[in-house]
């Protein structure tokens, strides 16, 4: 039996245990049914999920060496292993759907989403050993029909537990999806329209990791978001292999984000619930991959490597070596679970960097979130090695432990985020201006006095004093900040033919234009579910603490654009930019980081290098990167010319954008008209924007 500390190897011979060992005792009843109290220290749940043997591996003759004892106790017994583990459920083969959601502490879940939490719940085993069946049923599967309502899945249930209860605590909850997969180390948004195409995975302080740019579409019923769910595992990566037809070849995350809408909770309560289908560990001698599908399986083994430390899965030292034969011996540096599952005192550094998907998962895993995990195996005496893996792996995380959080945005730090927001964009608006050579006129709104901003200091009237409620504060701020946001970009629209545009150097003209011309495609090709009421919303965006300017390279560098003729074929795009609608981008959405304030236990994580994707990355990932005021306003790149004697004259048929939409009005206005707020409506809106 696997003593406390790490060990590598195959799993041993054991002597059959009388009792449970050291570290895999079930904790108390009570405990089990205990909530997570905040800031206490909570134990990951583990439950255990065993599938029942298939139709091959009935008629193959393979033996069930897996055996639940009852009371959240199995038993492995084959010739050469014997061994009991525990767990805080276990779920043989005839347990239902329902039972498994009912059992696994799923609806406690979806509450302490509600209430604020992170929550996560992720599925981890072997491939074929009923992940993404316990997650999402078979629906995910056959699209052509949707699966009886017995069969549906954790995701499906939880949705409707999430909208029951949404509609029973009669709060004003606003509600929105993400989707997305990491594949061969590349983060790719499922609910995007167009080719997959590689996000950057971002870090800061207050944050922690986050995914830039990713898409997030608000959703009201469960038709919508269960639509969702369906359109994001279609466009995830799926192959055949021995042991799975339907084998997932990415780690998938759907993140529902929960805000409260009512304007007079302040602080205003965030929580997310994530549910994270692992692809599964594999031995490519027996799923007889090859060619793409071992490059696959090499990169998913080395993620979950990094994740959880085990030495059963096979990864080659080189990760652009095959992996057919080769096998680590020893964990490699990155192993977050074992290093997680050491007592406080004797953690060292968990090294989260190792891949996206411990850097995704660090807030579940040991940050302020609560996290659920399933653990699937398979009965066959075939999978045994793999099947003790995964139960030495799954008990070894019931040692870790999270100090749950709710994630509040306070009156102050929504004062505290707009202010640095204003300030970011001040020091670009500043360098843009020196670079275009413009001189160094600070932007000013008609309503909005200059003493509205002053920089560090005196901020918003006596200094280090927020603004009394009702009064005209936030109005000020805000059009201050739309107008930094509008003038700084056009500072970096091209320059046109006339020079109606201040012109910058040459090359960002070409790179610009190139930019927005696959928004553009994508925007006319998305689809909207209109009948099931969703919303795009705006792409994840962060505030940059030191705003940049955009790093140009030389349009040959580009890949996918030699010379640009197709991405930049000149007059049509002014003619198309003009027909199209208003809002076929994603709407504007508050940024996921509203919901993701990590407590001060987690921002000493250490800061990510920067991992640009590989592959041609999407025209507004590449402006993402430019700064905060590039990411407020992207969402509206195809909004009318805006209004206003302050805005430098557009150029016809060129697109401007325009600041972040005024809450409530349809229509985006000049930024010298700013209206007055009431406080709950200012708040509302700054919540969404930050
Ligand atoms: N509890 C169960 N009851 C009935 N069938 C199941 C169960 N669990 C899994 N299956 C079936 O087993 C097969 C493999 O399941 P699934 O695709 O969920 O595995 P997986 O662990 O997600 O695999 P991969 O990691 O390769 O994606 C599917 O055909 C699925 O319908």
């Amino acid at each position: 039996m696997e003593p406390e500390g790490e060990r590598g190897g195959d799993p041993q011979p054991d002597p059959l245990p009388r009792t449970l060992p050291r570290g895999q005792e079930r904790p108390s009843p009570g405990e089990e049914r205990e909530r997570p109290v905040e800031g206490r220290e909570t134990r990951l749940r583990v439950v255990l999920r065993v599938r029942p043997l298939t139709c091959t591996e009935t008629r193959r003759g393979d033996q069930q060496v897996v055996h639940s004892l009852g009371d959240g106790a199995v038993h492995v017994s084959a010739a050469r292993h014997d061994a009991t583990f525990g767990f805080s459920a276990v779920f043989d083969a005839g347990a239902s759907q329902e039972a498994v959601f009912e059992g696994s502490g799923m609806r406690q879940l979806v509450e302490l989403a509600m209430d604020g939490f992170s929550c996560t719940v992720f599925a981890f085993g072997q491939t074929g050993s009923g992940k993404t069946y316990t997650l999402m049923g078979p629906l995910a599967q056959s699209q052509a029909q949707p699966a009886s309502p017995a069969l549906l899945g954790l995701m499906q249930r939880s949705f409707t537990c999430l909208l029951e209860q949404s509609r029973s605590r009669g709060s004003d909850l606003t509600l929105s999806a993400s989707y997305l997969e990491i594949y061969n180390e590349q983060v790719r948004d499922l609910l995007s329209p167009g080719p997959p195409c590689a996000l950057p995975l971002r870090w800061s302080k207050t944050r922690g990791f986050y995914v830039e740019n990713q898409l997030s579409v608000e959703f009201e019923s469960l038709e919508a978001i269960v639509s969702l769910l369906l359109q994001g595992s279609q466009r995830r990566r799926t192959s055949a292999h021995a042991l799975n037809r339907h084998s997932s070849r990415s780690h998938a995350l759907l993140t529902i984000h929960i805000r409260s809408r009512a304007a007079s909770t302040c602080p205003s309560k965030q929580g997310t619930l994530c549910f994270v289908d692992l692809a599964g560990s594999e031995r490519v001698k027996e799923t007889g991959s090859s060619g793409e599908l071992s490059v696959e399986a090499n990169s998913i083994n080395r993620s979950l490597l990094a994740l959880a430390g085990d030495t059963l899965w096979e990864c080659p030292a080189d990760p652009h070596q095959s992996p057919v034969t080769s096998f680590v011996a020893h964990p490699p540096a990155g192993h977050c679970i074992s290093l997680l599952a050491k007592p406080r005192g004797k953690r060292t550094h968990i090294p989260y960097r190792d891949s996206k998907l411990t850097r995704l998962l660090a807030r579940s895993l040991g940050g302020s979130g609560i996290t659920l995990m399933v653990a699937c195996i398979s009965p066959s005496s075939r999978c045994l090695s793999e099947t003790l893996s995964t139960l030495h792996y799954a008990s070894r995380a019931r040692r870790v432990t999270t100090r749950p959080l709710a994630n509040r945005v306070s009156r102050e730090k929504l004062l505290q985020t707009l202010e640095q927001e204003i300030h970011a964009l001040q020091l670009e608006n500043l360098s843009l201006r020196q670079q275009l050579c413009l001189p160094r006129v600070p932007v000013r709104s008609k309503g909005n006095p200059p003493k509205a901003w002053a920089g560090s200091g005196d901020r918003y009237g006596p200094a280090g004093q927020l603004p009394p409620e009702r009064t005209p504060a936030w109005p000020s701020l805000y059009g201050l900040l739309r107008d930094f946001v509008v003038e700084n970009e056009q500072m970096r629209q091209p320059p046109d033919l006339n020079g109606d545009i201040p012109a910058g150097p040459s090359h960002r003209a070409t790179r610009s234009s190139c930019d927005s011309q696959p928004l553009l495609r994508s925007a006319r090709s998305l689809h909207v579910p209109h009948s099931h009421s969703v919303r795009h919303r705006r792409p994840d965006t962060t505030p940059s603490s030191v705003p940049r300017l955009p790093k140009l390279s030389p349009a040959s560098s580009r890949p996918s654009c030699p010379g640009c003729p197709q991405c930049c074929p000149g007059p049509v795009d002014a003619t198309m930019l003009q027909v199209l609608p208003v809002p076929p981008v994603p709407q504007p959405v508050p940024p996921e980081g509203s919901a993701g304030l990590l407590p001060p236990g987690q921002e000493d994580m250490a800061a990510p290098g920067s991992h640009q994707p590989h592959g041609h990355p999407q025209p507004h990932q590449r402006k993402r990167s430019h700064g905060r005021s590039r990411s407020l306003s992207q969402q509206h790149v195809l909004h009318r010319e805006l209004p206003g004697p302050e805005r430098v004259p557009s150029p016809e048929g060129r697109v401007i954008p325009s600041a972040p939409p005024w809450p409530g009005l349809p229509e985006p206005r000049a930024a010298g008209t700013v209206p007055l707020l009431q406080w709950e409506e200012a708040l509302d809106w700054l919540a969404e924007q930050i």
